[in-house]
C-alpha cells in the first residue's frame, strides 16, 4: 500500500485541560478588586464578573484555589494607625477576607460554579476550617476552593497567604489579579512614565522592593521555586489568557 492510499493518522482531540498551560492556580483577588468603583464594600456586579472570569477556567478543566483579601474593608495596619491594637486590627482584617469569600462564592454557585470556603481560623457552623488534604480532594473534583481568613496570623497579608496556599496545594503558578497591569519599575499610580517590566526574577523583585507585592511573600515563592504572574483583573479576558499561555501581566520567577 502506498503513503497515498493509507487513511490519513486521525488526530486525537484535545482534551479541554491541554488547552491550559497550567492544571492548577492560585489566584490571589485583592479586597479592592470587589469594590468596583466604590470606595468600601463588596460590588455585585464585580463579583459576577469575575464568577464568569472564573467559570471560564473551570470550563477548560483548570482546578483553581482563591486567597481573597480583605482591604476593601479592613485592614490591621490601617486600624493600627487610627489607634487599634495591631493584632485586634489584624483579626478583624482576616474575618473581612472570610466575609469577601462568602460573598464570592454565592456569586459563584449563582452561575453553577461548585465552590468551598475554608478558613485558617476555625468557624465552625460558617465555614469549614482549612485542611490542605481535603483542600486538594475538593481541587481534583473540581470544585473552585476559597481560602480565608489568611494564613491565620497577625502581622501576615493575604499576598503572603496566597503564596503560601499556592505552595501547600502545589500550584502550577500564583495568579495575582491588580489593579494595574503587572510590575512597574516603580508605582504606576504614582509615576506616568513607569516602565512595566515582561519578566523579573525574584531577586530583583526583592532588591528593588518593588512594593507590588509583599517582601515577606516574594521570599515564599523564591524559596519554593513557585512563579507568580501580576495582572490586571479589570481587563475583561486577561485571566483566561494567561491561563491559556497568553503573555499578560509580568511574571516573577528564577530569570
Ligand atoms: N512597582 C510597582 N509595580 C506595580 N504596582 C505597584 C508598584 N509599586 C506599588 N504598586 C501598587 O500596588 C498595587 C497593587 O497591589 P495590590 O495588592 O493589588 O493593592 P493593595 O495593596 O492596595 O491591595 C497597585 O495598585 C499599585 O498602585
Ligand atoms: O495572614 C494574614 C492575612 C491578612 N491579615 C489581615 O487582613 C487584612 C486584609 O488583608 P490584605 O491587606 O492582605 O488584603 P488585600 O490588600 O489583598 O485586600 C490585612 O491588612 C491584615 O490586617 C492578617 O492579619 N494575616
Amino acid at each position: 500500500m502506498t503513503s497515498a492510499d493509507q487513511p490519513a493518522p486521525v488526530k486525537p482531540e484535545k482534551s479541554r485541560s491541554e488547552v491550559s498551560k497550567y492544571k492548577r492556580i492560585l489566584l490571589k483577588l485583592s479586597g479592592e478588586a470587589l469594590t468596583g468603583d466604590a470606595d468600601f464594600g463588596i460590588d455585585p456586579k464585580v463579583l459576577d464578573r469575575l464568577a464568569l472570569e472564573i467559570g471560564q477556567l473551570v470550563g477548560i478543566g483548570v482546578q483553581v484555589g482563591i486567597v481573597v483579601g480583605g482591604g476593601n474593608l479592613f485592614r490591621g495596619a490601617a486600624l493600627h494607625e487610627a489607634g487599634m491594637d495591631r493584632v485586634t486590627g489584624d483579626h478583624m482584617g482576616m474575618l473581612a477576607t472570610v466575609m469577601n469569600a462568602l460573598a464570592m462564592r454565592d456569586a459563584l454557585e449563582r452561575s453553577n460554579i461548585r465552590s468551598r470556603v475554608m478558613s485558617a481560623i476555625p468557624m465552625s457552623g460558617v465555614v469549614e476550617h482549612y485542611d490542605r488534604r481535603t483542600a486538594i480532594r475538593y481541587l481534583t473534583s473540581g470544585d473552585v476552593v476559597m481560602f480565608s481568613a489568611g494564613t491565620g496570623n497577625p502581622f501576615f497579608t493575604t499576598d503572603s497567604a496566597a503564596c503560601l496556599r499556592g505552595i501547600e496545594i502545589d500550584a502550577d503558578v500564583v495568579v495575582k489579579a491588580t489593579k494595574v497591569d503587572g510590575v512597574y519599575d516603580k508605582d504606576p499610580v504614582k509615576h506616568a512614565d513607569a516602565v512595566k517590566y515582561e519578566q523579573l526574577s525574584y531577586d530583583d523583585a526583592l532588591d528593588q522592593k518593588l512594593g507590588v507585592m509583599d517582601l515577606t511573600a516574594i521570599c515564599l515563592v523564591r524559596d519554593h521555586d513557585m512563579p507568580v504572574r501580576v495582572f490586571n483583573m479589570n481587563k475583561p479576558g486577561a485571566l483566561l489568557n494567561l491561563v491559556v499561555g497568553g503573555k499578560e501581566g509580568t511574571l516573577i520567577d528564577r530569570g
